[in-house]
């Protein structure tokens, strides 16, 4: 495994009688922007707690740089946690200068870093505000500030962009990238699924505590069924429901979305189009990361589909 890669190697974890996490197994490379998505209650946050070491798992282990989480290099990761952990009544920059010496830093390289870190999130006016009074966006920027005053070498963050502003997206977005393309495995849980899809670089679905799916999401979606939209403006009603390993999705005023399956040659369903008079527009589809999690989230043959 490549060097500062964060693994996650077959962790397991039991609520009484739930199972929240079954042998889940990805890696994090470094420089590398990996997205965590799943529904509610799939496990997520029971995995980045894990890899924080904030909580035990029952079997598997957690590696960075090839060796098991420890206390101390627990303190090398960046951890924005889902349910927010700042002192509310503690002023920005009191609460960022004491969590960066609270991980090693001097007085004089935890102010510094506070203050770089305040200016970057666009809180400069909100320095000596306590955080119980700032918005709750404001805060999400503090949180992410709180995870990276200390410059970590790794960033696991649960739900960063959830109740962001489109600005404060763009701002968390360009950080995120930035510290990837540093060289620090960064990896985030999302329901924003348009957003994990065009920033990350890899993505893992969950589904009831099991991966379903890792990969690109260009790979992951390769071997979907895929789409095409004909307009053929002369073309009888019921044209393409002949056309071999078409599957007619819907059809309206010359316009046909149809689904070819795997193998089917879409040239065959051009021809079939083209004999019918002329073709107007003639488009495939790759699948969406939102399309990809439907079918994995949904599909009962759990585990099926898995690309490592
Ligand atoms: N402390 C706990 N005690 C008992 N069950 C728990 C506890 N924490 C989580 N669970 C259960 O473990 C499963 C996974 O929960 P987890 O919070 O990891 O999901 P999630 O993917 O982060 O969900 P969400 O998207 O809603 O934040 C759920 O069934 C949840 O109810």
């Amino acid at each position: 495994m490549a060097d500062r890669a964060l693994e996650i190697d077959h962790v397991s974890k039991r609520y009484g009688d739930i199972v929240a996490l079954d042998a889940v197994t990805f890696d994090v490379r470094p420089g590398e922007l990996f997205g965590f998505v799943g529904s509610n209650g799939a496990g997520k946050t029971t995995a980045m707690r894990i890899a924080l070491g904030v909580l035990a798992a029952d079997a598997g282990e957690v590696r960075f740089a090839g060796q098991p989480i420890t206390h101390e290099t627990r303190t090398q990761i960046g951890y924005m946690p889902e349910e927010r952990g700042l002192y509310p009544k503690m002023k920005v920059l009191d609460q960022l200068v004491y969590l960066a010496q609270l991980h090693g830093l001097s007085t004089n390289e935890a102010h510094r870093s506070a203050e770089h870190w305040i200016a970057r999130l666009g809180l400069a006016e909100r320095r000596g505000d306590e955080v119980q009074k700032l918005s709750l966006g404001n805060q999400q920027r503090v949180q992410l500030a709180a995870a990276l005053v200390h410059d970590p070498a790794v960033l696991v963050l649960d739900e960063p962009f959830s109740g962001l502003d489109p600005l404060a997206v763009d701002v968390m977005s360009d950080v995120l990238r930035e510290k990837a393309a540093g060289g620090v495995p960064v990896v985030f849980s999302s329901h924003q699924l348009d957003l994990v899809e065009r920033l990350c670089d890899r993505v893992g679905i969950i589904r009831n505590g099991q991966m379903v799916a890792v990969g690109g999401v260009a790979e992951l979606t390769a071997g979907a069924d895929t789409r095409l939209t004909v307009a053929a403006p002369e073309a009888p009603s019921g044209w393409a429901a002949s056309v071999p390993g078409v599957r007619v999705l819907n059809e309206n005023g010359g316009r046909t979305e149809l689904e070819l399956q795997p193998g089917a040659d879409d040239q065959v369903v051009l021809s079939a189009a083209l004999a019918t008079g002329p073709v107007t527009e003639f488009r495939r589809h790759r699948s969406s990361l939102t399309e990809l999690f439907r079918s994995a989230v949904s599909d009962d043959r759990t585990g099926e589909g898995t690309v490592q």
